[in-house]
């Protein structure tokens, strides 16, 4: 990454985890693109502690850990409430997934993260100084640029969008559409994970704001921003060589000797609607209907740990996944052999890396994903000489560059079930060149690539002006 003089790094965002090395715990790859971008560049990541006050304060809590330096405040419950499980997971989320039928709209909602995002920004503001590069994270925080900007901050701001844009006439059913998208012009640049969701951002700004599009700039009467599409990759280095470390080679192992012979699939993924899963327990049913003959050399291995608990969409997933693996287990299953194994328990990357290498298959089914990086850590995983099959959703971000895996529609029971078949029968040839193809993009578009084209195209914006009073 292109280290720069002109100043520190400030990253804001929901979560922020202090990184105890990358591959040590069950942290997501957001975390560990942050913090390796934070290393590099220095500065301060700046978010919600995850715990909970009585009233809010605004203190921070400073802690510095490898290289980085974390700020932390603690929330409301009401916030919590109303910012991070209302408006960011239940108004949000649904909506840019395409779940108009599961998003709630209710003013309290939008009320509470309008609330949290002034807290953030006031807050925040203090810490910055005027070379700070700042780079704001994700769906949780749409208004905060604007609420930094009304209190005096001239930085150069960007915003990077970790899921997708949804299309125009699903934005345009949220109240408030477009005062949330208007705010986006306080931006210098937005980035996005695909072309598609930057060209659905273009058709909303053009459409219901008549905003102008030149070259890379989106333009609503004197405002102006600039759009990157810009896919976050993985530390492909650091995650392959975590596959042949003791963690994993001893859970390569355990999954080895358990599979017992047989083909393992595995699916790895929060529990959540997006992901697909339903769908991809029904794909596998399908698989197993229709080749009998393979029924007990092969299972699925779904790893799913909860996710968003107090949300009730979330506990509604959980409860009927459980009763479609047991009445699929129940259907299929002999005394010796369980077509599903599915677990609710996180592991460390460490641990999934081993067990990615040990999957012949990794299916990777989400009905809408901004990128989704359990691909590319299957890929990575695994051993050059004798790699397993990628299966992916095309409506996973991930789709856009991994086109040497087998690309499937995750409504079509009978596409995911033809493709494991495909995936089983896969001659070793075809099986290594489809990997190296994949393993070369996962290596050279990885997650320095992602943050050095974001934050030299952030750099390169131009500082804005102060305005006479
Ligand atoms: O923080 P949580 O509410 O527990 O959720 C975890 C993260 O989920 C989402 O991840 C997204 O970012 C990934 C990295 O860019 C991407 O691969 C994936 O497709 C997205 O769903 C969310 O956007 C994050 O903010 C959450 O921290
Ligand atoms: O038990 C688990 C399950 C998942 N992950 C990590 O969580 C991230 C999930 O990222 P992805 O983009 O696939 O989906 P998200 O959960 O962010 O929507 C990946 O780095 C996984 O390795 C993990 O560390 N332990």
């Amino acid at each position: 990454m292109s280290r720069s003089s002109e100043g520190r790094l400030i990253v804001i965002s929901n979560r922020v985890s202090a990184p105890k090395g990358s591959t040590s715990g069950a942290q997501g790859g957001l975390a560990v693109a942050l913090a390796a971008a934070l290393r590099e560049n220095g500065g301060i990541w700046f978010g919600w502690s995850g715990e909970v006050t009585e009233q809010y304060t605004g203190q921070i809590d400073f802690q510095r850990n490898q290289g980085v330096t974390t700020a932390v405040v603690d929330l409301e419950e009401q916030d919590v409430e109303e910012y991070y499980e209302g408006y960011a997971n239940r108004t949000l989320w649904p909506l840019f997934h395409y779940r108009i039928d599961l998003a709630e709209y209710e003013r309290d909602f939008a009320g509470g993260y309008q609330r949290t995002n002034e807290r953030f920004a006031k807050t925040v503001r203090p810490l910055i100084e005027p070379d700070d590069l700042i780079w704001i994270q994700d769906y949780h925080m749409f208004p905060l640029g604007a609420e930094l900007r009304k209190l005096g901050c001239q930085n150069r701001i960007g915003f990077f969008l970790h899921i997708p844009w949804p299309p125009r006439r699903l934005l345009a059913t949220l109240p408030g559409a477009k005062a949330l998208v208007e705010a986006m012009f306080d931006y210098d640049l937005l980035g996005f994970h695909t072309q598609e969701w930057l060209e659905s951002f273009c058709d909303f700004a053009i459409h219901e704001m008549g905003a102008t599009i030149e070259g890379d700039v989106a333009r609503v009467g004197d405002r102006c921003v600039r759009l990157l599409a810009d896919p976050i990759g993985i530390d492909a280095k650091e995650f392959a060589q975590a596959s042949a470390g003791v963690q994993a080679r001893l859970s390569y192992r355990r999954m080895r000797d358990s599979a017992d012979g047989r083909d393992m699939i595995v699916g790895v993924d929060r529990l959540d609607y997006s992901k697909g899963l339903e769908e991809r327990f029904s794909g596998y049913e399908r698989f197993l209907i229709e080749h009998p003959e393979e029924r007990k050399e092969v299972f699925l291995l779904q790893i799913a740990p909860p996710s968003r608990v107090s949300v009730e969409t979330y506990r509604r997933i959980r409860n009927s996944l459980e009763g479609l693996a047991g009445r699929i287990n129940g259907e299929y299953a002999d005394v010796d052999w369980v077509p599903i194994r599915y677990v609710n328990q996180g592991y460390s990357r460490d641990v999934l890396a081993g067990i990615y290498r040990a999957a012949k298959i990794g299916l990777v089914t989400p009905l809408r994903d901004g990128m989704n990086l359990v691909a590319k850590e299957y890929v990575a995983a695994q051993n050059p000489e004798d790699p397993g099959v990628l299966i992916l959703s095309r409506f996973a971000g991930a789709a856009e560059q991994m086109k040497d895996a087998l690309l499937i529609n995750p409504y079509s029971a009978e596409e995911i079930s033809d493709a494991i078949q495909q995936a089983l029968r896969m001659p070793k040839e075809e099986r290594i060149a489809r990997w190296q193809a994949l393993m070369d993009g996962v290596q050279k578009e990885d997650v320095t690539w992602w943050a050095t084209r974001f934050l030299d195209s952030l750099r390169q914006a131009r500082p804005r002006i102060e305005e006479p009073a």
